[in-house]
C-alpha cells in the first residue's frame, strides 16, 4: 500500500501526478487548527507532510502520530519546531539551493531600487511630476564601488557577494558565525564583527535565518551605528530587524533608506508606517517568486519527500542526525 501523506499546497500537474504515483494524497487548504480537526483521520494516518507556509508545532505533531517526514517548499524553516521533529525522529527536508540565485537577484534589485529611488521616481513620473529637468532633491546615490556588508554569509549571501563584487565593483564585508576563507579570496571579502560591519557599510544586507540568536539582531542600537547615508536591505526574515526601531530610524533620517522583502507581520498591514515612507521599497516576500524557481522548489520538495519516505535521503535534509539513528 502507498504511504498516506497530507499536501497543503497546490502543485503543478506533472508534480502532482508524480506525488500521486508514490502516495495516497489528502489535500488540505492550509495547516490551520480548523483543518487539523476537519482532517483528523488523514493526520492520524499521514506518514508524510508536504507544505509551504503554516506552523509545524507540538499540536500538529500530536495529531499525526505516524508522521515520518515533513517536506517544506522553502529554504527557511523557522515555522517548524525542528527539535520536536528530531525528538520524534521525523525527517525535515527543505529546498535551499534551487532558489539561491533568484533570492540574490531580488536583494540586488532592492539595493538598486532603494539607492537609485527607482520606485519613488517611477511614481513621480506617473503622477505627472516630470515637467523639466530633475532637481537635486530627486538625485539618488551610487551603488557601484560602495561598501556592502552582508549579514549571514551562507548560500544567498555568497550569491549576493558574487553580484556585488563582480557586477558592481563593491567592497564586501561580512559577518557570519565564522569566517569563510573561500569567500575572502573569491570576493576579496573581509570578515568583521557586527559593529564594524554596521559602522562601515553603505549597504547592510541581511540574508540570515530567523533563530533565537537572530531575533531583533538589528534594533535601535545597531541602527544608530549605521551611517546616515546607509541603506538596510532585508530578505532573510522580518523579525531579524526590530521594525519599530527601523521605522523610527527612517523617519529621523538616521539611515537613508530600506529595501525590504520580509516583515515582522506578513502580509504587511496596510496601516504600517513603512508604507508611508518614501525611502522604503517594500516587496511582498517574493525573493524566490519566479516561475522557474517556484517550479524548481516544488519539484525539489516532491523529490525530497519521496527520498525521505523511502529512506534514500542524499541532500536537503535539515536534521540528518535522524537518518543516522
Ligand atoms: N526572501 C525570501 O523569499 C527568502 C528566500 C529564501 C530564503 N530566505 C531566507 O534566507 C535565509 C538564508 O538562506 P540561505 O540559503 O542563504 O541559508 P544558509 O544556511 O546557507 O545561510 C545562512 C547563514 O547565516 C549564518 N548565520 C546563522 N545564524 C547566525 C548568527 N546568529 N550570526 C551570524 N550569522 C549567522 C549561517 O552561518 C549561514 O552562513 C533563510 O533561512 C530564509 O530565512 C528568504
Ligand atoms: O525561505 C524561503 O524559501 C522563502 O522565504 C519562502 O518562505
Amino acid at each position: 500500500m502507498k504511504p498516506a501523506i497530507i499536501l497543503s499546497k497546490t502543485l503543478p500537474d506533472d508534480l502532482r501526478q508524480r506525488l500521486d504515483a508514490h502516495f495516497n494524497v489528502t489535500d488540505i487548504d492550509g495547516l490551520t487548527p480548523e483543518n487539523l480537526d476537519k482532517y483528523a483521520h488523514a493526520f492520524q494516518q499521514a506518514e508524510g507532510l508536504l507544505k509551504s507556509g503554516g506552523q509545524v508545532d507540538a499540536t500538529l505533531l500530536a495529531a499525526a502520530p505516524r508522521l515520518r517526514a515533513v517536506s517544506t517548499i522553502s529554504a527557511g524553516y523557522d515555522n517548524v519546531d525542528v527539535e520536536a521533529l528530531t525528538q520524534r525522529e521525523i525527517v525535515l527536508m527543505h529546498t535551499p539551493t534551487v532558489l539561491t540565485e533568484t533570492v540574490a537577484d531580488i536583494m540586488m534589485a532592492l539595493v538598486l531600487a532603494s539607492a537609485r529611488r527607482v520606485v519613488e521616481l517611477a511614481e513621480f513620473v506617473r503622477a505627472n511630476g516630470w515637467d523639466g529637468s530633475i532637481s537635486p532633491e530627486l538625485f539618488a546615490i551610487d551603488v557601484h564601488h560602495k561598501k556592502m556588508g552582508i549579514l549571514g554569509m551562507g548560500r544567498i549571501g555568497m550569491a549576493l557577494a558574487q553580484r556585488a563584487h563582480f557586477g558592481f565593483s563593491m567592497d564586501i564585508l561580512y559577518h557570519a558565525r565564522k569566517p569563510h576563507s573561500e569567500v575572502d579570496s573569491r570576493y576579496k571579502a573581509r570578515y568583521t564583527d557586527l559593529e564594524t560591519l554596521l559602522r562601515e557599510s553603505d549597504f547592510v544586507c541581511i540574508s540570515l535565518p530567523l533563530t533565537e540568536q537572530t531575533y531583533h539582531l538589528i534594533g535601535r542600537d545597531q541602527l544608530a551605528m549605521m551611517k546616515k547615508s546607509a541603506i538596510l536591505i532585508n530578505a532573510g526574515r522580518g523579525p531579524v530587524v526590530d521594525e519599530s526601531a527601523l521605522i523610527e530610524a527612517l523617519k529621523q533620517g538616521a539611515i537613508y533608506a530600506a529595501g525590504l522583502d520580509v516583515f515582522e507581520e506578513e502580509p504587511l498591514p496596510m496601516n504600517s508606517a513603512l508604507l508611508s515612507l518614501p525611502n522604503v521599497v517594500a516587496l511582498p516576500h517574493v525573493g524566490s517568486a519566479t516561475h522557474e524557481t517556484r517550479y524548481g522548489m516544488a519539484r525539489d520538495a516532491v523529490d525530497n519527500l519521496i527520498a525521505a519516505l523511502s529512506g534514500k535521503v542524499e541532500k536537503n535534509c535539515v536534521n540528518p542526525q535522524v537518518l543516522k539513528s
